[in-house]
């Protein structure tokens, strides 16, 4: 299925803009897992059992298992959603971004060995290094735009309009995607919830291209301005992202409760500004 038909059936039945982050770190996990072989799989397993009800979609970020040598248990994981939990989509969280012919390889990796639904992507190489990801026609390809780090402004802030008009790099960015990346309409865009006001020019520039909305919870971005910055028409149009506050919300064997809480009062606080 396409992921952006995919998308907008999660936001539907099950009313829900939430985004559940899936960022194992081993040090945060309870200790009855501590010393188990599979215990990142097992971690985001449950977390993802307790919280799929509540989710529009699935991020799991690849550093965190490939840093412990855990990819295997990341095909695992999004098997186990694709298995049982067939209706959330998976955005895999790599940020790749490099010349074409090594982007190629990326998207297979993506797509054909984790089988995500999306991915994330550097877009600050130009269109031939976004090209390979788009050719997956049915795949999301969502491209950073103006990120949630206080960082994010050294360039993406920069002014790179012609004289006179002053044009920011993201709003580049985001215009670039949706009058020429877009054209098969698997584009999507992220803005960060520590700036709504940016949020509101990205919503602004790109109609109802969906937005991943990372920022909430340990970030500290605004749930009522991001939706309100962010929201399209039809009171969709984003994917929120919270990550660290769901995952260790609990330190117990309940730990998947916990989250399960916190996922569910993050939703209700996001659809109450809907
Ligand atoms: O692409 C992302 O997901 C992303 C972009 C961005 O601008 N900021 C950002 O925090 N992220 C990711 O979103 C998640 C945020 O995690 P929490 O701050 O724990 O909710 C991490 O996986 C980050 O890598």
């Amino acid at each position: 299925m396409h992921f952006m038909t995919a998308l907008k059936a999660a936001w539907q039945q099950r009313n829900s803009l939430l985004c559940v982050g899936l960022d194992p770190d081993p040090a945060k996990f309870p200790a009855h897992l501590a010393s188990r072989p599979q215990a990142i799989f097992e971690f985001c397993r449950d977390i993802v059992d307790a919280t799929a009800d509540l989710a529009c979609a699935f991020k799991p970020q690849i550093a965190y298992f490939a840093a412990r040598r855990a990819e295997d248990q990341l095909e695992a994981l999004i098997e186990h959603i694709h298995t049982h939990h067939p209706a959330v989509p998976v955005i895999l969280d790599a940020k790749r971004g490099d010349i074409g012919s090594t982007a190629e390889q990326y998207a297979v990796e993506a797509f054909e060995r984790f089988r995500a639904d999306a991915i994330t992507v550097n877009p600050y190489m130009g269109r031939d290094s976004v090209e390979p990801y788009l050719a997956y026609g049915d795949k999301g390809v969502i491209l950073l735009c103006r990120t949630s780090n206080p960082g994010g402004s050294d360039l993406q802030f920069l002014d790179v309009g012609a004289p006179g008009r002053q044009e920011r790099l993201y709003e580049r960015v985001a215009r670039l995607v949706a009058e020429e990346w877009n054209a098969s309409g698997n584009c999507g865009l992220v803005v960060g919830a520590t700036f709504p006001a940016e949020i509101a020019r990205v919503r602004e520039l790109t109609g109802e291209v969906p937005l991943l909305v990372p920022g909430i919870g340990a970030q500290g971005g605004d749930i009522a301005a991001t939706v309100q910055a962010g929201r399209t028409m039809d009171g969709c149009g984003l994917m929120i992202n919270s990550s660290r506050a769901i995952l260790y919300a609990g330190q117990g064997e309940d730990f998947a409760a916990a989250a399960r809480r916190v996922a569910q009062d993050t939703r209700d606080a996001i659809n109450a500004c809907r």
